[in-house]
């Protein structure tokens, strides 16, 4: 209870104003308080979290079903519109809403994205963003990466029994967010590793140093000595308290901000509902609304404000109060089919997935869970290892592709792959001409990895996978209110294979992933491909096909939709995350990537909440302040 010292659960509990208004209690939302009530002591930090402060851990605690956490209140559950170029399947996307958000529920993957990634959102932005005092590129977030995780290497006798590599020189950071190797990984995780290996993709020492073409070992956002998740909820808040200045009001749905005197006129008010008793509540922030709630919430909640696209709001009955059309726009994710095969003569390491059908064995595993330090299989999560490779390393005729790309662009056809209602507005299309010709140019570097493949065994029941994430997708989708019902959650169109040349990258990762049947490690086992298969695997239009009807459309890493980008390019903020044309009002979490990155999305989502608070901070310590 003493941790909970600062919780709010009542407006009537609040003070009269505060400085700072966060909203949203997740990976980059607590990542800010935590900093800003720590440098600013004489500044009071209030943030308003949807969900309580309960319901986090989530799966991985000790492990349960992939996507079921332990408690099911603690997330929401999003099905997305058809996307008409995937036969009409609809994304399944979850979200954390919890105090802690998404660090909360997600798969403790705990990986960056590659340099190229990052230098690719101040090219999208083009001289405005690569021209300002603040840089997002590598470079310039890179110290932030640092800063974000404390990382522990593994023991000597841990590092050697499975092979970890690392480069401490990627960390060196002393927060309370961990980043660490497991103690525990299944005695045939080497199976597929030789197997890359034999392809001729090769082991990099170190991959969150900025370049990870290869094959990597991946940190997990766990503790250490207690195998347990290590998430925002703990490391920025629950752990720091208490702290005089930084209170927290749980429970609350952020709706809007409003400007009374106009966008121009200071700090907005936050009008909140709270979910207990259906009350309404404005909160006063002196200095700043920061919003924070993530992808798919933040735009809502800037549509509901009045800030968005015009025409939209128009329709919506919404007073405009800034016409930013790329609120709600470029929605990415990371998305992907599978190759399925069978061993006819499985590898016979123990101990594999298939020990824990053995009683003895499973009630060791919980067990070692619970002793300290913890050990055993609980402790190992979605898993540590996957392979990163590039387009030119998977596919010799990459030009073509590339070619594609840059004539979409200069033929004026890459507009229609837009919206219908983007295709009109100059920005909207200027803004996308350019994030293709950025892509174009990453997808063409050796050590940009544009492919994603994670395992953790050679044995992922029911069937032998290997899942190819499109790590850099063309296509763009949106989220927009729910017209019939606007406080709840937005609808998601995710338009997934909107830009044809996606499907050009989806089948060369296919071709490439398919190639791991044949190398010798896999021949010894007598792996045989269940699907796609060679004969489908030949034929361009059925293997389009075979995508269609196999791929998985969101790995759970939406961005994007508040993008950080001019606002000639259909951006939302500047380099500063301030909100075009509004004073006062700045967001700051993965809405505000212009592009996805190569990587799961929560180590970027903790680096870009260090950044902006050390601008905010920056700000106001300022003289006149
Ligand atoms: C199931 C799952 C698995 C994942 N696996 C991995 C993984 O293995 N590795 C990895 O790196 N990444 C993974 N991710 C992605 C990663 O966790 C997220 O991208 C990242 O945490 C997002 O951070 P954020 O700050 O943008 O938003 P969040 O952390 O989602 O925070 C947003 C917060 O805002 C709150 N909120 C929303 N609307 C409102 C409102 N109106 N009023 C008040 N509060 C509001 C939410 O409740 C939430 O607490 C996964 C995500 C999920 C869902």
């Amino acid at each position: 209870t003493e941790q909970l010292g600062s919780i709010k659960r009542q407006t009537t509990q609040l003070r009269s104003s505060y400085d700072f208004v966060i909203v949203g209690a997740g990976t980059s939302g607590l990542t800010i308080a935590d900093r800003l009530s720590q440098a600013l002591p004489s500044k009071t930090v209030l943030v308003v979290e949807y969900g309580k402060v309960e319901n986090c851990p989530g799966p991985f605690d000790p492990p349960t079903n992939w996507l079921e956490p332990a408690d099911s209140a603690s997330r929401w559950v999003f099905n997305s519109l058809p996307s008409t170029e995937m036969k009409n399947k609809t994304a399944f996307v979850t979200v954390g809403q919890v105090v802690g958000g998404s660090s909360c529920i997600n798969g403790m993957f705990f990986d960056r994205g590659s340099r190229f990634d990052y230098d690719a959102w101040t090219d999208a932005g083009g001289p405005e963003l690569a021209g300002s005092d603040v840089k997002w590129d590598w470079k310039g977030l890179f110290p932030y990466f640092k800063k974000s995780v404390k990382f522990t290497k593994p023991s000597p006798s841990v590092a050697q029994k499975y092979g970890y590599t690392w480069d401490e020189s990627a960390y060196g950071g002393s927060t309370d967010i961990n980043s660490s190797y497991p103690l525990f990984q299944w005695a045939d995780q080497p199976v597929l590793r030789d197997g890359w290996e034999e392809m001729g993709i090769k082991p990099v020492k170190e991959c969150a140093g900025g370049d990870k073409e290869g094959i990597c070992w991946v940190p997990a956002s766990q503790n250490p000595v207690t195998g347990r998740r290590s998430h925002a909820g703990l490391g920025h808040y629950a752990n720091v308290l208490p702290r005089s200045n930084y209170d927290l009001l749980v429970n609350h749905q952020a709706i809007r901000v409003v400007y009374p005197k106009g966008p121009q006129s200071g700090a907005p008010i936050l009008e909140v509902l709270s979910r207990g008793d259906g009350t309404k509540f404005n909160i006063t922030a002196k200095a700043e609304v920061i919003i924070s709630a993530g992808a798919l919430h933040t735009p809502a909640i800037l549509q509901r404000s009045g800030i968005g696209p015009a025409a939209f709001l128009r329709d919506a009955g919404i007073p405009l109060v800034l016409d930013l059309p790329g609120v709600g726009s470029n929605l990415q994710d990371h998305s992907g089919p599978p190759v399925n095969f069978n061993y006819t003569n499985p590898p016979d390491f123990f101990p594999s997935p298939a020990a824990m059908l053995n009683a003895t064995f499973k009630a060791d595993a919980i067990a070692g869970f619970n002793e300290t330090p913890a050990r055993g299989p609980y402790t190992l999560s979605l898993g540590n290892s996957a392979i990163y490779v590039s387009l030119p390393h998977m596919n010799p005729q990459y030009a073509t592709i590339i070619a594609k790309i840059r004539n979409a662009v200069s033929s004026g056809a890459a507009a229609s792959y837009l919206p219908t209602e983007y295709r009109s507005l100059p920005a909207m299309v200027s803004g996308y001409n350019a994030q293709l010709l950025t892509l174009a140019d990453l997808l063409s570097n050796p050590q940009a990895p544009n492919l994603e493949s994670p395992w953790a065994t050679s044995h992922i029941s029911p069937a032998t996978t290997v899942w190819s994430f499109l790590l850099h997708p063309l296509s763009r989708g949106t989220v927009r209110l729910n017209l019939t019902s606007p406080l709840s959650q937005p609808l998601l169109d995710y338009r997934m294979g909107s830009n044809p040349i996606d499907f050009d990258l989806h089948t060369t990762g296919l071709r490439f992933l398919r190639r791991l049947l044949d190398t010798p490690t896999m021949k010894k086992y007598g792996a045989t491909e269940v699907s796609p298969g060679a004969a489908i695997a030949g034929d361009d239009a059925a293997l389009v096909e075979y995508v269609k009807d196999q791929i998985i459309l969101s790995f759970q890493h939406p961005c994007c939709t508040a993008p950080m980008l001019p606002k000639g390019r259909g951006g939302v903020v500047g380099a500063d995350l301030k909100v075009h044309g509004a004073r006062g009002l700045r967001v700051a979490d993965m809405s505000v990537a212009p592009l996805l990155v190569g990587s799961h999305t929560s180590a970027t989502a903790y680096a870009i909440g260090e950044k902006a608070a050390d601008i905010i901070v920056k700000e106001w310590k300022k003289p006149g302040h």
